[in-house]
């Protein structure tokens, strides 16, 4: 389905033709066309002929300055707005009137306009930021000749300040022919088209954006488009009332007066309402393009809107606006959520978008924005269309244009996911700590590998020294890799070994850059230390998902219930979140990290391999297919090892849903040794999990050491049923570690022959002894 771009008023007009609309100077040529026309004007009936109609259009197009109001596009819909104390005294007396039955018709349905506004998304916090209740009102005409296909017409409010504003639009419709027409009108929230028939005397109402959409500055309160027969013109009046930061207006709502000057309104024009920031004053003030990083597949939540730095007095302000604004355009919306199951994304909107709880913002390279003149410096450093920025309004459907934005809001609770934007998408980034300045002079490149999954190339994340000496550290102490909650020795899905760095300098520098790299404090709760891991030859490791699901939780036996927090869009759910998985060295053949589900197939779409299992199956993936994307008729996604290159992928959806498409492996090691590490980090603090892992522990998980103590090398096996996994080799004099469960039997051997068969108890003596 396809979507209607984000913001931009389709009739945004570049700044180099805003200059030559034409103005009108002379209202009383207006009038004179209405009154020559001979309009036909009755209570609560008005009708215009065509003719009357047309003089009109044409006398606001050929004219240059009018007082009071502004006017008309030099395209269709000739339009004019009615703004001021005393435009009611100037305005034609047909157009007078039918804004006065729409503004009747809006009065009437008030209270439960406004009753339905309160609550949606984002109007919650207006009060705190109610200044004195006002409401404005507005009036829009527009003649829609018949011979256009799309008619439109705008209700364009000015900007409101402190944007905050809730706007509510009739609109009465005329057909010049006296035959009912239908209008449809856009909701900029529901992001759907209503449709009306209306009489003459019918006025259609709409509740309009309970949060600003500025364009050009202004609040666009809703769009109406009027559908009709093509030999039918329509002239359309809509009364725009907006009010400012209070929903139960104290005042007596009078359509045809506001208070405050006369405020000329110019549709494409500068705003008319005064600045703290002399940048707004100009029309060089540009708009951003505001998008929420809440849905990750696809790259990124494909609606935004369109905002001006200049109109916030704070950039707290700002925040929570943009954050809420684009939240509301994408929670909710199953068509972003892109996975099998089209679930839509919904538990963010408990995310807050105040800068107190952690609402952020980041501009498309990561940099953290914290004042408005960073928006500022942003917004001047854009190309394009003032207002609307070139690439912003382009009929490009490609995902540049649909996945890009300039800013970036992140609310509290979620984490900042790097924009995807498209395969190959190229980013610079700086490491440094904005507080310690460490790493200062280490950027790195991040490429874009897929966009579902999210994975991203980072290019000379570590430097060679410091891969080396993760290696030299742990070579001595890696031993058969653990798989799930309590580790299970002789799982065959991974056939590594590795070791747990926690500690050493070199880790904890490269776990902080990791954390840099996210754009998240670095917490030790939100990391598991960093796990070295060693393939040699034939040595792999089964594709998988790296976040726990309530089943793998379990570790196979373990407590099914162990970790029943695992679903970190819940409330203080938590789970892994993304992994940055590093390559200490070049692996000389084989060992490429591969993500079976990758979008990079060319067959994606119905082709073998493209769903990510199901919630007790996640990362499901028979022993044939895994095998099949490590070899070279498969177009998964396969990344090579490179010294000091790293791999972020995320185990979790902007929206902290997660994400079954993260499924991943190494594949084989053919020739050659690959040393690597990952870092997992999660989304909330892990305790969850270690109390899980200790009860685990407690009621069937055993630790337990086997010694050599012979003079021979120990093959030790974990007997599954009749199979023999091996384990591990054990040196005479040497021991490894297992983390097993009560009732599994291991077997060990030396030259081929059987030593001993061991069965693990608990209250067993932990040391298990074997030879000699
Ligand atoms: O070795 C690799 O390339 C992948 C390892 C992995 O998936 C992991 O450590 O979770
Ligand atoms: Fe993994």
């Amino acid at each position: 389905e396809k979507q209607d771009p984000p913001t931009p008023h389709p009739d945004a007009v570049p700044v180099a033709q805003q200059t030559a609309l034409p103005r009108l100077s002379n209202y009383d040529a207006v009038d004179e066309a209405f009154a020559e026309g001979g309009a036909l004007v009755d209570e609560g009936e008005i009708v215009l002929d065509v003719d009357t109609a047309s003089k009109a259009a044409a006398g606001f197009v050929s004219g240059e300055q009018w007082p009071s109001y502004v006017a008309a596009t030099d395209v269709e819909p000739a339009a004019f707005v009615l703004k001021g104390t005393n435009w009611s005294d100037q305005a034609p007396e047909s157009v007078v009137k039918a804004a006065r039955v729409a503004s009747q018709a809006l009065e009437k349905r008030k209270e439960a306009l406004t009753k339905a506004l309160a609550k949606k998304p984002g109007l919650s916090q207006l009060e705190k930021r109610t200044s004195k209740p006002r409401i404005f009102g507005e009036v829009h005409v527009a003649l829609h000749e018949a011979s256009s296909k799309t008619k439109r017409c705008f209700a364009v409010g000015e900007g409101d300040r402190d944007v905050d504003g809730v706007a509510l639009t009739a609109v009465h419709a005329i057909s010049l022919s006296g035959a009912p027409v239908t209008v449809s009108s856009f909701g900029s929230k529901s992001q759907q088209w209503r449709a009306a028939e209306l009489a003459p005397s019918d006025v259609f109402i709409e509740g309009g954006a309970p949060l600003p959409i500025l364009t050009n500055g202004r609040l666009q309160a809703s769009s109406h488009k009027v559908v009709t027969e093509e030999s039918n013109d329509i002239l359309t009046i809509a009364v725009l009332w907006y009010m400012d930061g209070d929903l139960e207006p104290v005042n007596t709502v009078e359509w045809q007066t506001t208070d405050g000057p006369i405020i000329k309104i110019d549709k494409y024009g500068p705003p008319a309402y005064p600045s703290n920031l002399q940048e707004c004053s100009t029309l060089e003030a540009r708009s951003l393009r505001i998008r929420a990083r809440l849905n990750g597949d696809f790259g990124s939540a494909y609606v935004g809107h369109a905002t001006r730095p200049c109109d916030y007095d704070t950039f707290d302000d700002f925040l929570e606006v943009a954050c809420e604004k684009a939240s509301v355009e994408t929670i909710g919306r199953s068509d972003l959520a892109g996975d099998a199951t089209g679930s839509a994304l919904s538990k963010a909107d408990e995310a807050t978008c105040l800068a107190a709880d952690g609402a952020r913002a980041f501009d498309a390279r990561g940099n953290r924005l914290r004042s408005i003149d960073d928006l500022l410096r942003l917004a001047r450093s854009q190309p394009g269309v003032v207002g609307y920025p070139a690439h912003f309004i382009t009929n490009d459907n490609s995902w540049d244009s649909r996945a890009a934005a300039d800013v970036w809001v992140v609310p509290a609770t979620v984490h900042f996911v790097w924009p995807t934007v498209r395969t190959g998408h190229v980013t610079r980034t700086e490491l440094r700590d904005e507080i310690t300045g460490a790493d200062a002079g280490h950027s790195s490149v991040i490429t874009t590998l897929s966009m579902r999954p999210q994975v991203f190339r980072i290019s000379q994340f570590m430097l060679e020294h410091e891969c080396e000496a993760i290696i030299e550290r742990n070579r001595p102490r890696i031993k058969p890799s653990e798989v799930g909650l309590v580790g299970r020795a002789g799982d065959r899905t991974r056939t590594s070994t590795n070791a747990w760095d926690t500690s050493s300098p070199t880790a904890r520098d490269v776990i902080g850059r990791a954390f840099r790299l996210l754009k998240i404090d670095a917490q030790r709760k939100l990391e598991d230390g960093l796990q070295v891991l060693h393939y040699d030859k034939t040595q792999w490791y089964k594709p998988h998902v790296d976040y726990f699901t309530q089943r793998n939780a379990g570790g196979g036996g373990a407590d099914e219930d162990a970790f029943s927090n695992a679903v970190p869009i819940e409330r203080n759910g938590t789970n892994r979140f993304a992994t940055v998985f590093l390559y200490l060295n070049d692996a000389a053949k084989g060992g490429e990290t591969v993500f079976p589900l990758s979008d990079t197939h060319s067959t994606y779409n119905g082709g073998r391999l493209t769903t990510p299992g199901t919630n007790r199956t996640v990362g499901f993936i028979r022993d044939s297919d895994a095998a099949w994307v490590c070899n070279g008729e498969s177009e998964a996604l396969r990344v090579v090892p490179r010294t000091g290159d790293s791999v972020l992928f995320y185990s979790q959806r902007g929206d902290a849903s997660l994400d079954g498409y993260s499924l991943h492996g190494s594949c084989p090691m053919i020739e050659g040794e690959k040393w690597a590490a990952n870092l997992w980090v999660w989304n909330r603090p892990r305790d969850e999990i270690d109390r899980a892992k200790s009860k685990a522990r407690g009621s069937n998980g055993l630790s337990v050491v086997f010694k050599n103590t012979g003079s021979d090398e120990v093959e030790l096996f974990w007997a599954d049923g009749s199979d023999l996994a091996l384990q591990g080799k054990i040196a005479p004099g040497q021991s490894v570690d297992v983390n097993t469960y009560a009732s599994h039997r291991f077997v060990a051997k030396a030259k081929g022959v059987d030593l001993g068969s061991y069965v693990m108890k608990r209250g067993m003596d932990p040391v298990v002894r074997i030879g000699g």
